[in-house]
């Protein structure tokens, strides 16, 4: 974080924070952002779709429902209006899931600016569009700035004030290259920036919004195995892999390899894949176990995006002919009715291949069938 002394010597520029933040979605996220924009000095609007929930925001500084110990500070706006959240807001972010993200768009257009940039914060790849989050929003809200706010960022502790770093990624006009301070990324970074909530900027959503969404599929994926009784080495093995996956796919798509190497890639991987308190991991813990999937969460409904993400990103995968063994072992679990056990015994039978990719080396795997069946069924 500090500048190594063999670096040369860059100017610190000041960035100005947006005056007035809309937060679109308040769920635990949606209020663990805003909570960070108006600790940072900004005014904030906090709309949701349920009043009950809002009430206490606004009356004693909680959010009952989703954040219940957190202390929120005083002064953010929570409202069932979204023309009124977003009467003279100067950025939007979006927070609700992203199969709710192209209707809250939807209803958003009519009120908001012209040229008032939007972030993207909710972590998928939209089902048959194939789209990503910064796509959908530019369908339903027209040419102005779009950009993905991403990491490794458990909404509670984030809130709390544990110290937590993400990502606001906005592409760089030429304009934002003269003067990076004014550009949408780090106005935003500056509006979300805290003495404990550190963000960085990066001109690449591309790569940030596809590690966000391949990292839950990819935490699903951890959860079944531990939750089948494995450990460290299968653990670190999927992340890795895992990690390849999602390069891959960014690079495919037109992002940086290097960005998944950042907080929004290995970052957000790394957190969600190695503690129950993501939901992702958690989901596939519990299928792992043996439960049926509508016995998870105790039959409560839980916004579990890799789910979801195993459909949508495979198929773009397949759009784009990049291979993804591990997302598609969870897409065939999921939604095709592949056995669990089978189909990690067989993704750790499928033929040896480079490492890196480029390598472009495939042999056969000697593990014959007996063995596949062996492992399958110790999973199990
Ligand atoms: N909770 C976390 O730690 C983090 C979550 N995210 C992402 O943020 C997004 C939102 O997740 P959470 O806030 O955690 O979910 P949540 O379950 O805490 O809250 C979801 C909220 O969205 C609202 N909602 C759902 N559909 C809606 C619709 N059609 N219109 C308006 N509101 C709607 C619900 O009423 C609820 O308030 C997800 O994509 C998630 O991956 C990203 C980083 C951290
Ligand atoms: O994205 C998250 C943390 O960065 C939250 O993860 P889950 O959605 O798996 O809970």
């Amino acid at each position: 974080m500090t500048r190594n002394k063999t670096q040369p010597a860059q100017l610190t520029m000041r960035a100005k924070p947006y005056e007035k933040v809309a937060v679109l979605g308040a769920g635990s996220w949606g209020t663990a952002l805003a909570a960070l924009a108006r600790r940072a000095g900004c005014r904030v609007a906090l709309w949701g779709r349920d009043a009950e929930a809002l009430a206490p925001i606004a009356t004693r500084q909680r959010n009952l429902r989703h954040l219940p110990d957190v202390p929120l500070p005083a002064g953010i706006e929570p409202t069932t209006d979204i023309a009124e959240a977003l009467d003279g807001a100067s950025a939007v972010l979006l927070v609700v899931p992203s199969r709710a993200v192209r209707g809250v768009c939807a209803a958003a257009a009519p009120h908001i600016g012209a040229d008032v940039p939007v972030a993207l914060c909710a972590k998928g790849v939209e089902p048959e569009s194939g789209l990503m989050m910064t796509q959908v929003a530019e369908e339903e809200l027209g040419p102005r700035p779009y950009g993905v706010l991403s990491g490794p960022t458990f909404a509670r502790e984030a809130a709390l004030g544990h110290p937590t770093a993400a990502t606001v990624a906005f592409p760089f006009t030429h304009v934002d290259r003269l003067n990076p301070a004014a550009s949408p990324a780090a106005r935003l970074a500056v509006s979300v920036s805290t003495e404990s909530f550190r963000a960085y900027i990066s001109d690449d959503p591309v790569g940030v919004e596809i590690g966000g969404a391949v990292k839950n599929v990819i935490a699903i994926a951890c959860g079944m195995m531990t939750g089948a009784g494995f450990a460290e080495n299968t653990r670190a093995a999927l992340i890795t892999r895992g990690l390849d996956e999602m390069k891959a796919l960014a690079e495919a798509l037109g992002g940086r390899r290097e960005t998944v190497t950042g907080l929004a890639g290995i970052g957000d991987l790394s957190l969600s894949c190695s503690s129950p308190t993501s939901r992702n991991m958690s989901l596939g813990m519990q299928l792992g176990q043996g439960l049926a999937r509508n016995a998870c969460f105790d039959g409560r409904p839980v916004v579990v995006e890799g789910e979801g993400n195993a459909l949508s990103v495979t198929d773009l995968a397949h759009r784009v002919r990049v291979p993804m063994p591990i997302c598609e072992t969870v897409r065939a679990i999921l939604h095709e009715g592949a056995d669990l056990g089978t189909a990690f015994a067989r993704l750790w039978a499928s033929p040896i291949e480079g490492e890196p990719r480029s390598l472009a080396i495939l042999l056969d795997h000697p593990a014959d069938a007996d063995a596949v069946t062996g492992l399958a069924r110790r999973i199990a």
